[in-house]
């Protein structure tokens, strides 16, 4: 079995990296080696490897400057998505590829199934959207996996940025009205291969969306709690601040984030038997997101 993996220097595509080389032939590419908006690298190097699967982890990522970068936010999260769709089109791959809560308005009160509507409010969830699109429509064999809240040892992440502003301040105010569910990097790696194991064992697979995150749910304000309850037990910092709960209203940012954001990752369950990232045990080992 052969796999391609793109962005393989960030939170998720380090982790596939590690997880994969012991059970694949891995062709783990960064940005520098594959810049998936530059079509004619994509179509040279994917058809000279031709992997069984390509799995997609390079993403722009940045929420609030994608409200400036807009056209380079949908050359990374479209134009890249569809490079690779069509590529994997030609070669007969299958195409895993990774969204986020943020294509949601997070206007409803229910955990959002596949099957509801979008409706995005950021560049970022706007360009995700168009990439999840991209590939609906050029690539027959594809798994979107629609994650959220990531965090993980590498790259950068809300518990990395909780544990590092802790160092200078004695007092935090965290948004406690937009809920998500924090999911762990090494697990939204788990059930993507997972998802390629159930392909490769013949199993019936049905292409499409499927949402994949942490449960249980929470809010920011609730993930920093968690976040410093367990960084004092495992005594890795030398004060913990003192937390305070605010309105989305009180902590103005360039993009508008969902309120809602909680996905129902029922269907992935019952397709794949993949279940919910247990966030707060990976918090167990917080010294490796120092
Ligand atoms: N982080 C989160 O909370 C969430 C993430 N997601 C999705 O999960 C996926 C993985 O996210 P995550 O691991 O956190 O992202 P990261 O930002 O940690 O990593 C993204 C990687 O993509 C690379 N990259 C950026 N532009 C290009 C390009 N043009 N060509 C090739 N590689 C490029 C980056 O490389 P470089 O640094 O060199 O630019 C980086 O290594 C993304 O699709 C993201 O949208 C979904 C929900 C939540
Ligand atoms: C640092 C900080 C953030 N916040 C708020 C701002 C925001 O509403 C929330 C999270 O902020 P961040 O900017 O860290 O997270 P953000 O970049 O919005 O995270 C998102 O990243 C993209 C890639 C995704 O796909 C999403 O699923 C989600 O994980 O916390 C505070 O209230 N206080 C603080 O001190």
């Amino acid at each position: 079995m052969k796999v391609l993996i793109t962005g393989c220097n960030g939170q998720v595509g380090s982790c596939l990296t590690e997880r994969l080389i012991a059970e694949a032939e891995v062709l783990a590419l960064d940005s520098k080696r594959l810049d998936i908006t530059d079509r004619e690298a994509v179509f040279s190097i994917v058809s000279e490897f031709k992997p069984n699967y390509i799995i997609n982890a390079a993403a722009y990522t940045a929420v609030d400057r994608a409200e400036q970068e807009i056209e380079l936010s949908y050359a990374v999260n479209r134009n890249g998505p569809l490079n690779l769709a069509q590529v994997a089109k030609e070669i007969g791959a299958v195409l895993l590829h990774i969204s986020t809560d943020y294509v949601f308005d997070g206007d409803g009160g229910n955990p959002y199934k596949e099957s509801d509507k979008t409706g995005p409010k950021s560049v970022y969830g706007q360009s995700k959207l168009a990439g999840e699109r991209a590939i609906a429509e050029a690539c027959p064999k594809y798994l979107i996996l629609r994650t959220a809240w990531v965090f993980g040892e590498h790259g950068t992440n809300f518990v990395k940025t909780m544990l590092r502003v802790a160092e200078s301040r004695d007092e935090l105010s965290i948004v406690g009205d937009q809920f998500g569910g924090p999911t762990y990097a090494g697990d939204v790696a788990g059930a993507l291969i997972t998802m390629i194991q159930h392909v490769e064992q013949g199993k019936d697979t049905k292409w499409g969306v499927y949402h994949f995150s942490g449960m249980p749910y929470a809010s920011w304000f609730g993930f920093a709690s968690a976040i410093f309850t367990a960084a004092e037990q495992q005594q890795v910092l030398a004060k913990i601040p003192t937390l305070s709960s605010i309105p989305t209203s009180a902590y103005p940012t360039p993009a508008k984030r969902p309120a809602n954001s909680r996905l129902d990752c029922f269907k992935i369950e019952k397709q794949f038997g993949i279940k919910p990232s247990d966030w707060l045990t990976a918090l167990n080992n917080i010294q490796a997101y120092k």
